[in-house]
């Protein structure tokens, strides 16, 4: 199966149109405050209404509480959710929705342990640690710490861009790959040349 590609943080509807008529699976919505991509309710509606059929919407949380998800899931098509917090595996799958949880990656990060424990997720999603952030940092981290075998879908994420997706994809590869800064031309910005070159760049080492 060709490896899916996410492209996460639009702030605009026409960077997401954009990058979908390229071809990419997914685009993901970050509804957390603290980052330069969140986005509000409205916006998130007007670049979900705005979208071709077929392309999975994925919305982001760092340790929301429920309330604030299920205002989202009321007001937003949203099909999957991301949570990029502490949350349980308890709490992810009390949503009744497909969901993803991300997972900041270091020396002695257990990602067999953490596949066993959110067993019910789509997919695992590997993000560099980066002390004091929670994820669209565009740093990369040691791809060896990633197991051969993972009893889930691994998406591969942090700091991947049009000149290092195609080393990733072909060393770990992954169910999907993840992008957000490596593809922008400034934060929440997204350059369509820059996802036409990750897309061709993906598609490529799977030739
Ligand atoms: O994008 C953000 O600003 C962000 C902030 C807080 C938590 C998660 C966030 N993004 C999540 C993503 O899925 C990013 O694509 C992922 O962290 C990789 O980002 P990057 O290294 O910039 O490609």
């Amino acid at each position: 199966m060709s490896v899916r590609i996410k492209v996460c943080g639009f702030t605009r509807v026409e960077d997401a149109v954009a990058a979908a008529r390229l071809g990419i699976d997914a685009i993901g919505l970050v509804f957390y405050d603290k980052s330069p991509r969140h986005v509000g309710i409205a916006q998130a509606q007007a670049i979900i209404a705005a979208l071709p059929p077929f392309v999975t919407v994925v919305a982001l949380f760092v340790n929301a509480t429920r309330e604030e998800i299920e205002a989202v899931l009321a007001q937003c098509a949203i099909d999957v959710l991301q949570f990029h917090g502490e949350e349980s595996p308890a709490f992810c799958r009390s949503f009744h929705r497909p969901y993803l949880k991300a997972v900041r990656v270091q020396p002695g990060t257990d990602l067999q342990t953490l596949a066993a424990q959110y067993h019910d997720a789509r997919g695992l999603l590997t993000d560099a640690f980066v002390e004091g952030a929670h994820g669209g940092t565009g740093k990369t981290f040691d791809w060896t710490l990633i197991p051969a075998q993972l009893p889930l879908p691994l998406i591969l994420s942090g700091g991947l861009d049009e000149h290092n997706v195609a080393d990733a994809v072909r060393r770990v590869r992954p169910a999907a790959v993840d992008v957000s800064s490596g593809v922008e031309a400034g934060k929440g910005i997204k350059s369509p040349q820059r996802v036409a070159d990750f897309v061709a760049a993906v598609r490529a080492a799977q030739n």
